[in-house]
């Protein structure tokens, strides 16, 4: 279980403190996925570089299975919105980089590797490099880097946001029939709410700066098959539409 409890984040301009995340509380469950929404500037990224270790002076305390959160100890897989993929190397080498580093090269799992190369349509490009790959084919090589870490807590930072509509939308499923495989616990975010309503179980709602939950809403079709074709998708969005509008102009 991932414990974000009372986690507030300052930083330092001009000799100020600004305060930029204030009381957070947001818990997720053993193989949840809980997405983060809130407008620009709110602290999302924020909350980010804390679960992963970049932002290590904070107050309140972030827990995984009752123990403080140590990107050393823990696995923790990251999907960037730039991918964060390394354009000399191949495919293949890329998807393994972070088992490498923490595995060792002897211990990764090439069965599993393989696996997962093939799922996501990548085993057929694995000597290639990254750069002689489309968007989306890229953005699956960041999603099979992360499953093949297989973290305990997987962050993703607006993974879809470069991908025009239908590729993003082919993304969005691919990823969660990965997703389903493996449950990992997932915290992403996004600025979409048809995104948060198609991928997360959990949405938390933060306010403008500085961010506070304003609402942890539990998303009644989460997991429903062929969410897109049913019109309680889009009743639901316009309700979560109306949630987000409140609670960003208040
Ligand atoms: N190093 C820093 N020093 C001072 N203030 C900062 C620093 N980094 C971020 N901030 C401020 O903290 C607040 C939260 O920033 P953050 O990048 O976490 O927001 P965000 O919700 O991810 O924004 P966006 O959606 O636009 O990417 C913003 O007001 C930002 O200006």
């Amino acid at each position: 279980m991932i414990e974000i409890k009372n986690l507030s984040v300052k930083y330092k301009s001009n000799d100020k403190d600004f305060l930029a995340l204030d009381r957070i509380n947001i818990t997720i469950e053993n193989g949840d996925i809980c997405a983060v929404i809130g407008p620009s500037g709110c602290g999302k990224s924020t909350l980010l570089y804390v679960l992963s270790g970049v932002i290590k002076d904070y107050e309140g305390s972030v827990l995984i299975d009752g123990n403080p959160i140590n990107p050393s100890l823990h696995r923790i897989g990251l999907v960037m919105q730039n991918y964060g993929l390394l354009p000399w190397k191949s495919v293949y080498y890329n998807a393994i980089a972070g088992s490498k580093i923490k595995d060792g090269k002897d211990n990764i799992d090439r069965m599993y590797v393989d696996y997962i190369l093939k799922k996501l349509g990548l085993n057929k490009f694995a000597h290639r490099h990254p750069g002689e790959l489309s968007g989306g084919q890229r953005q699956r090589i960041a999603i099979a880097r992360a499953f093949i870490l297989k973290p305990s807590l997987l962050l993703m930072d607006e993974p879809f946001s470069a991908l025009d509509e239908i590729i993003r939308e082919e993304m969005q499923d691919l990823f969660l029939k990965i997703w389903f495989e493996n449950r990992v616990s997932t915290l992403f975010i996004t600025h979409s709410i048809d995104e948060a309503l198609y991928i997360g179980k959990k949405i938390a709602i933060l306010s403008p700066s500085p961010g506070r939950v304003k609402e942890i809403y539990v998303n009644p079709l989460f997991g429903k098959k062929d969410l897109r074709l049913n019109e309680d998708y889009y009743k639901f969005s316009i309700e979560l539409r109306k949630k987000v509008r409140e609670s960003w102009l208040r």
